[in-house]
């Protein structure tokens, strides 16, 4: 799994790093929200588009040969800048915030127009994302990490674009297969209930579980 690496990285330059990340996939969030909801003529769009081909332009100066991966070392923890709900350098991660209290995670995002599925409410493919991010993480914390096996998602009622909650716990673990739960909340009350089974891949089951967990990332 090569997608995984050590590296070595001092506090100084993990806050440079991590401050210059945030804006960049900051702004070009914000991009992306200014283009779903444009309602500029032809002309501008067309400026918009040369600066932002030459934006990128810019940034495809130097690239990695392919995803970010999952990086870990004794001062950062771990790094999943990738992350498709999490990542910190992915602008199209909302992001969600995720915080883990021992015992549930929380997650914490502001869901925009980007985000849309029926008119005015979150996709549900996004919110079983989110799910899937915030309940595999739930296992990986209680130190029972695996790859999402099957995913239950119950939409019980509509989920309004803007602000959501994110709840998950690991329930219960069967040898390999870590059990865990998770809701969706807004100032509705729940609307989405998930269930899922995450699994302990072969090529991971020798590993001791310290080394589970340090290899393991959040996403
Ligand atoms: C050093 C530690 C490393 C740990 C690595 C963990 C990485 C976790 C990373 C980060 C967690 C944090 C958060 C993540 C959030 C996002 C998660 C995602 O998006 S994950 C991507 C989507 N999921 C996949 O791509 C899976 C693809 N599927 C597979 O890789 C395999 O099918 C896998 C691992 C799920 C099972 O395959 P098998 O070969 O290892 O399992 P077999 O030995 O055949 O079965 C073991 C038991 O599991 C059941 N099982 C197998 N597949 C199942 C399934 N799909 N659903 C339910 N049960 C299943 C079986 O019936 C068996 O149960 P019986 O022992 O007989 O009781």
């Amino acid at each position: 799994m090569s997608e995984y690496s050590i590296e070595e990285i001092t506090a100084d330059h993990l806050a440079h790093i991590t401050a210059v990340a945030q804006g960049l996939a900051g702004d070009v969030r914000a991009l992306v929200d200014a283009t779903v909801r444009t309602q500029v003529g032809d002309d501008d769009v067309a400026a918009a588009r040369e600066h932002i081909a030459a934006a990128t332009a810019l940034l495809r100066r130097e690239q990695l040969p392919g995803a970010f991966g999952i990086r870990f070392s004794a001062t950062a923890g771990k790094r999943n800048w990738g992350n498709a709900m999490v990542g910190l350098r992915n602008p199209v991660a909302p992001p969600m915030h995720m915080s883990y209290d021992g015992e549930k995670i929380t997650g914490t995002v502001d869901l925009g127009a980007a985000y849309e599925g029926p008119a005015g409410l979150v996709h549900g493919g996004i919110l079983a994302a989110l799910l899937d991010q915030a309940l595999g993480s739930a296992a990986e914390n209680a130190g029972v990490p695996g790859m999402t096996g099957t995913l239950n998602v119950r939409y019980r009622q509509a989920t309004v674009l803007g602000p959501v909650t994110v709840s998950a716990w690991l329930d219960r673990t069967e040898g390999i297969k870590s059990f865990a739960k998770g809701t969706v909340s807004t100032a509705d009350g729940v609307t989405v209930e998930a269930d899922g089974v995450f699994i302990l891949p072969r090529w991971a089951r020798g590993q001791s579980q310290e080394d589970a967990v340090r290899t393991v990332g959040e996403g």
